[in-house]
């Protein structure tokens, strides 16, 4: 991907080559080079479905703090639209999520950008697992916000999947909050068997 110069300005800022559907991403600092697909990955072809529609996981299981509606003080994360190659979704900021008074706690931005992007991860046919999360707080959320959440994935390169993200404050073109990438592990099933204590 060609990055135009006049999206570059000042040392401290660096525009990262993305699959963003609008165009390349400025992030403060230096993208981690642990979360930036590596030369050779398969880059995902413009438009092509995701190959696997949905997570039948879901709808099986409502216990997951960011997805499940089980949970009394989970985020209770809907997706909105899957267009094939992004997941768009949402979450309101309730009273339990409150870090700082009337605004809401990093970590459980942190926590959103996780399921966001991990759906993402999901729907590239594996099973995949965090391995890292990088988040970058550029805004605070009040309580009571609806948060505007997106994810795309840049590469696959073996078992890892490179997927970015955003969250953006009250509709989809609101203040970007919060910026996340990470990189995503693919495992196999005795994964979420195996160190189960009951
Ligand atoms: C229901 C559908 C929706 C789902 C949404 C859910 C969203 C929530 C997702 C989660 O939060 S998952 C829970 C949080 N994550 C975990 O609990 C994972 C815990 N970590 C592990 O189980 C293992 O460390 C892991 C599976 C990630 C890797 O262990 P492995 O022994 O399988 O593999 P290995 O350590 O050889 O790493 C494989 C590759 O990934 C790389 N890698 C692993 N962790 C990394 C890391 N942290 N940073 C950079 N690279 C990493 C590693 O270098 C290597 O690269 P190479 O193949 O090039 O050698």
């Amino acid at each position: 991907m060609t990055i135009p110069s006049d999206r570059v300005s000042g040392e401290d800022l660096e525009v990262w080559a993305s699959a963003a559907p609008d165009g390349p991403v400025r992030r403060r600092g230096p993208a981690s080079s642990r979360t930036t697909p590596p030369a050779g990955a398969a880059a995902p072809a413009a438009g092509a479905p995701f190959p696997r529609a949905s997570s039948p996981a879901r709808d099986d299981y409502q216990g997951c703090f960011g997805c499940g509606g089980d949970s009394p003080s989970g985020l209770r994360i809907v997706e909105t639209r899957v267009d094939g190659t992004s997941v768009e979704a949402e979450f309101a900021v309730r009273d339990v999520h409150q870090g700082a008074p009337g605004l809401a706690h990093g970590g459980l931005l942190a926590t959103a950008m996780d399921e966001v992007l991990g759906s993402v991860a999901w729907r590239l046919g594996g099973r995949y697992v965090t391995g890292r999360l990088e988040t970058d707080f550029l805004a605070p959320v009040p309580v009571g916000a609806t948060v505007r959440l997106r994810a795309w994935c840049n590469g696959v390169h073996g078992r890892k999947a490179y997927v970015e993200g955003e969250g953006r404050i009250g509709a989809p073109d609101g203040p970007v909050a919060v910026r996340a990438a990470a990189l995503f592990v693919e495992v196999p099933e005795e994964h979420f068997t195996k160190e189960r204590l009951n």
